[in-house]
């Protein structure tokens, strides 16, 4: 198996090289990590600043680079694969059943054949990660009805193109998944270079639109001038990520023709906050550049965005455990997040008030469009979820004043708030099949060693979101005792002042 990697590692490296790639082999070497797979290491010292490898605009995988679109013609556009990612993943499948034909057959022997994110999980597995942000994000069904829907009348339309002797091996349901995945954990957000105006428009001579915005991004050498710019680009792309599902590509962010997949860049592996190098573009190639000196015998890292564990694992089948910051303590992924739904809001109120609740959140959803609010491992009370539940608690007076103003109420915790928010957080913790303690136990050393993969990566998640809502949980009883303890002194100042008062007269 490990020889078979390593014989796989140094035939790209050839087709790398005989694609017009350069790449400096006695800078970077590919090699196995433990738990990471392969990934790229420094095989010296490595100052910032420096280009590891490049490769041509055109050696990348795109429904821009492969002729597929254009010999379907207008069939690109009738099946629908301009929209979403069907049409890269078909496109992957057709370079691939072309065998040495395609320019990019070395490249995609490379490819993992195996993946470890819950689009493969058993049932039974999936079942560890109830009350998570993953289980509704996976989107099976989703990318199954693209299969049936566009690629499979698609690829039957044009058997010139698709030979019924290879449906079964390189168009079946199984490699439709694997190219998705393979896209979902190894793709770029590509753009044209915008200063050229004399490129293709794509297949169909217009700009796309549809699909999600996914993988790992690009930085522009020298942006021009319309472009958007800069290291903070990873950090937009994490945020639209959060409501991406794999291969259906119908949440319309990214021109679809943008995805690509880049020979090489996606060796990089990735962890929390260890970016050293990173992939700029200019107008013909793409360039791995340093971002830090690097040491030899150290890993070069890419980013990918540093998304919570929940995306993690669904996207690239791994997790994040680094120390976590105060308030949290332990290990863990920082940036992991937990999602808490409207409807848990409402019910709390409800069973606190007696006005009806509907209309009011008509109007929220109207105003400000959120029903999931998100709780970060700062354990802080979002403002939207105060704002909501204030919303909610207003007297009737209050909400027909506020209901005509379009204003939301302002984020001001007060003592019925904190009630709300505990018991929105209470309920919340029910919806995870397991206790802190428990996955704590599970997690210990002499017990971790026997779970398996797939649920040692669930428990990981789980845990991670269930320490958010304790440590929110634990700051919001703080504040209730602080509230309290104010309001008592309050009350005994108070008390002072009357018999002062009495004491004089
Ligand atoms: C862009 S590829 C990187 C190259 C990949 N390791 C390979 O062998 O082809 C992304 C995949 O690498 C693995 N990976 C990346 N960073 C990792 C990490 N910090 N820990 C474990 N696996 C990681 C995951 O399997 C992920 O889906």
């Amino acid at each position: 198996m490990v020889r078979q990697e390593k014989e796989k590692g140094t035939n790209l490296l050839r087709w790398f090289r005989e694609q017009h790639g350069t790449l400096d082999t006695s800078s970077m070497g590919i090699v196995n990590f433990l738990g990471h797979g392969r990934g790229a290491i420094a095989l010296k010292d490595i100052p910032e600043d420096y280009t590891i490898f490049s490769l041509p605009r055109d050696l990348t995988l795109s429904t821009r680079t492969s002729t597929l679109p254009t010999l379907m013609d207008k069939g690109w556009k009738e099946h629908g694969l301009h929209e979403g990612w069907v049409g890269l993943i078909l496109c992957m499948m057709w370079e691939e059943s072309r065998g040495p034909e395609s320019k990019w057959s070395g490249y995609l022997a490379a490819l993992p054949e195996k993946f470890d994110t819950p689009m493969f999980w058993p049932e039974d597995d999936l079942k560890e990660l109830q009350g998570t942000a993953v289980v509704d994000k996976i989107g099976r069904a989703d990318a199954e009805r693209d299969y049936r829907e566009k690629l499979i009348p698609a690829v039957k339309s044009r058997p010139d193109l698709f030979p019924e002797d290879k449906l079964e091996r390189y168009f079946s349901l199984e490699r439709y998944h694997l190219n998705g995945s393979r896209i979902l954990s190894r793709s770029f957000h590509v753009e044209k270079w915008k200063g050229d105006h004399t490129e293709d428009q794509g297949a169909d001579g217009t700009e796309d639109d549809g699909g999600d915005d996914i993988g790992m991004d690009v930085d522009p050498q020298e942006p021009p001038a319309d472009t958007e710019q800069g290291g903070d680009a990873a950090e937009e792309v994490e945020e639209v990520q959060l409501e991406d599902d794999e291969e259906s590509g119908d949440e319309d962010r990214e021109d679809p023709a943008d995805v690509a997949m880049v020979p090489m860049a996606d060796m990089l592996n990735a962890r929390f906050e260890s970016e050293n190098a990173k992939l700029f573009y200019e107008e013909r190639e793409l360039k791995m550049v340093t971002t830090k000196p690097i040491k030899a015998g150290e890993q070069i890292w890419n980013t990918y965005g540093d998304p919570p564990n929940s995306d993690l694992l669904r996207r690239y089948g791994h997790v994040d455990v680094v120390p976590l910051r105060p308030p949290l303590s332990g290990m863990g992924n920082p940036e992991d997040v937990v999602e808490v739904r409207a409807d848990l809001v409402v019910s709390a109120v409800s069973k606190k008030v007696k006005h009806s609740l509907q209309e009011r959140v008509d109007w929220w959803l109207e105003e400000a469009e959120d029903d999931v609010f998100i709780l970060r491992t700062d354990c802080e009370l979002p403002e939207e979820l105060v704002s909501f539940e204030r919303l909610l608690l207003l007297s009737e007076d209050e909400w027909t004043k506020t209901s005509k103003k379009s204003k939301l109420p302002k984020p001001k915790v007060d003592p019925d708030v904190l009630t709300v928010a505990i018991d929105v957080l209470r309920a919340r913790l029910k919806e995870y099949p397991s206790s802190i303690e428990e996955d704590e136990k599970l997690l210990s050393a002499g017990k971790v060693e026997s779970l398996s993969l797939n649920k040692k990566h669930a428990v990981i998640v789980r845990l991670g979101e269930k320490r958010i809502l304790q440590g929110t949980l634990k700051q919001l009883r703080a504040q209730v005792a602080a509230s309290a303890g104010s309001t008592k002194k309050r009350g005994r100042d108070e008390e002072k002042s009357r018999q002062g008062k009495k004491a004089r007269k």
